[in-house]
């Protein structure tokens, strides 16, 4: 067994955890760092760039499922979690996009602290990344792009295999159709517009955290290892308490602190068994009330649906080319799909629903005239990520198109209904609790479906959809949306906001009011960001590792 006592332990090696301890362990080399995981240090279905894609239920994910949802007639949707070292970094479809700069401003603006502000985070977007911009566009800005950093980060064209997919030129047209323009960067700050796809795959290859970020000898790694709980003296942390594979009980010591990085689901829940969380939720699970806090209030979540459409007729377009022609198309290269779209919706409806209906802080959010409200991709498979698939596959050539919604204002909750730490916490994003939430994700479903059914490009490629009663053809209206979303309804698994900067923790992460702790990972983002998340979680990782060594380099 290890050493029991040391500077630093970091609770969860996911993204941020090995981040943090790559970083931290590199630069304080007289302090001593123990890095504790749940799950296995490897699998092998994690390197490969479609390796785990689409799976669910394997041993490195936490089998989680929310509540069943209200607003989508009692629907459960997946909630999976990386098990693994590396965590999400491990598991997820890879996709890389920062996140708009007036998101990020106002973030900096409510903390009151310009770190946080684009500017402040954009050294660290640049530290993370090894940027490889597609191999046809001139008009990316290079100075926003790291040539060094851990991860390598591909536009679609450079990504090392080729991925040009089928339908790409059909693809383009449509969006012109509605009026979405080219952004060649959706890494710039820009996010709106539709852009190549970006992610953190190289050569078929996966980036993740763990596997890119080295690891310094003053650092110990234990994996197959779960934390139960944060142990104090009064607010003062002292260490934690953690349970072996073979279920044994152990207290670690921490000489400096303990930071959480066990993600949005797993630091709520360590902060509430550990005493720190609703004074209410505490007195009602016996456990002793350490710090009355906010944890687990404040969840937020995309989420998204899909449509399914089939293209009866031969390829007309140029750009369109074979799937299967191992000169324009690696299929194994990532997941298949050649753009993203990032939409606003400023209908007057909507418009006047937001006035109307969310309060100051909210409306100012959502008026951010950068913010994308909506997000939408066409992947080139049959995708149903549904908690129960029903829809058999079409053959012949098919897309199915994801209806994304980046900007939600409903707010949900983690809790506990036991003190056990082996329970699974209860998770009710109550997704579309509000009536602008569910016209928003509509609006953005409603625009992109109308472009397949009326568009000219779509009626010359007989574009048509599948997987639905011939009653709701062509039908777009919410009780026909509705139905769509019903049945295939999920998670993009970008949750955030559970241990909240400005009301759980402080701008440098700290737990307000207790001593010796932080929390370093999703959970921490104060409001959704119109993006995908692990772009962002290595750079607040990254700021947040400078932050801690300037602290103790000293010390
Ligand atoms: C299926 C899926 C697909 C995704 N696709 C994308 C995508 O394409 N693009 C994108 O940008 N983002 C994507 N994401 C989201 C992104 O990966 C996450 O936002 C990111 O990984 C979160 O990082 P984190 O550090 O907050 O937590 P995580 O990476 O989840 O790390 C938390 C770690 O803590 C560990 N842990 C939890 N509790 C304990 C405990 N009690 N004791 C010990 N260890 C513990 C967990 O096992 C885990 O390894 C996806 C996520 C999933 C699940």
């Amino acid at each position: 067994m290890v050493q029991d006592t040391f500077d630093f332990i970091l609770v969860g090696g996911g993204l941020a955890g090995c981040v943090l301890a790559s970083r931290l362990s590199a630069a304080l080399l007289n302090h001593t760092f123990l890095l504790i995981e749940a799950g296995p240090a490897e699998n092998e279905r994690v390197r490969p760039a479609v390796g785990v894609f689409m799976d669910d239920n394997s041993e490195i994910e936490w089998p989680l499922r929310t509540v069943p949802q209200k607003s989508m007639n009692g629907l459960i949707m997946k909630q999976e979690q990386g098990k693994v070292l590396g965590g999400g970094s491990a598991i997820n479809y890879q996709s890389w996009i920062r996140g708009a700069r007036g998101e990020y401003d106002h973030w900096a603006e409510k903390i009151g602290d310009p770190r946080w502000s684009w500017q402040g985070l954009l050294p660290y977007f640049i530290k993370s990344e090894t940027f490889l911009p597609g191999l046809d566009l001139v008009d990316v800005d290079t100075t926003v792009h790291g040539t060094s950093g851990p991860i390598k980060v591909a536009q679609m064209s450079s990504s090392g295999l080729p991925r040009n997919y089928p339908l790409k030129g059909f693809v383009t047209q449509v969006y012109r159709s509605i009026g979405v323009s080219f952004n060649p960067d959706v890494n710039s700050g820009v996010t709106l517009g539709y852009s190549e796809h970006t992610c953190s795959t190289y050569k078929g290859q996966r980036q993740w955290a763990a596997s890119c970020y080295p690891n310094s000898d003053n650092l110990t790694v234990l994996c197959d290892t779960h934390v139960s709980k944060v142990v104090f003296d009064g607010v003062r942390t002292t260490g934690i308490e953690l349970r072996t594979s073979r279920g044994a009980k152990m207290l670690l010591k921490a000489r400096q602190e303990v930071i959480l990085c066990s993600g949005v689901y797993g630091s709520p829940k360590l902060l509430i068994l550990s005493g720190i969380g609703p004074s209410a939720q505490s007195e009602r699970l016996g456990i002793p009330k350490v710090l009355d806090l906010p944890v687990g209030e404040n969840l937020t979540d995309h989420l998204a649906f899909m449509t399914f459409w089939k293209f009866p007729n031969s390829l007309p377009l140029e750009d369109d080319i074979d799937l299967l022609s191992d000169k324009d198309c690696d299929p194994l290269a990532g997941p298949p799909l050649d753009y993203f779209a990032f939409l606003r919706h400023d209908e007057e409806s909507i418009q006047e629903l937001a006035q109307h209906s969310l309060s100051e802080e909210l409306l100012r959010i959502h008026l951010l005239k950068d913010r994308p409200h909506t997000e939408n991709y066409m992947i080139y498979t049959h995708l149903d990520v549904s908690i129960k698939p029903t829809l058999a596959a079409e053959s012949g050539t098919i897309l199915s198109m994801s209806h994304v919604f980046v900007s939600p204002t409903s707010r949900g909750t983690v809790r506990l209904t036991s003190a056990d730490p082996n329970d699974l916490p209860i998770i009710d994003p109550r997704f579309l609790s509000n009536d602008l939430d569910r016209q928003l994700l509509y609006a953005c479903a409603r625009s992109a479906m109308n472009m397949m059914i009326t568009s000219e490009t779509a009626r010359k490629y007989g574009v048509q959809e599948y997987g639905i009663d011939e009653s709701l053809r062509n039908d777009v209206s919410d009780a026909a949306l509705g139905a769509r979303l019903n049945r295939t309804g999920f998670s993009m698994h970008h949750p955030g906001g559970t241990c909240a900067m400005g009301s759980v923790v402080d701008n440098n992460c700290n737990v307000i009011g207790a001593e010796g702790l932080r929390v370093i990972d999703g959970s921490i983002i104060p409001f959704p960001l119109g993006c995908h998340y692990q772009a962002p979680l290595y750079a607040i990782a990254e700021m947040m590792s400078d932050v801690i060594i300037e602290q103790y380099q000293t010390v």
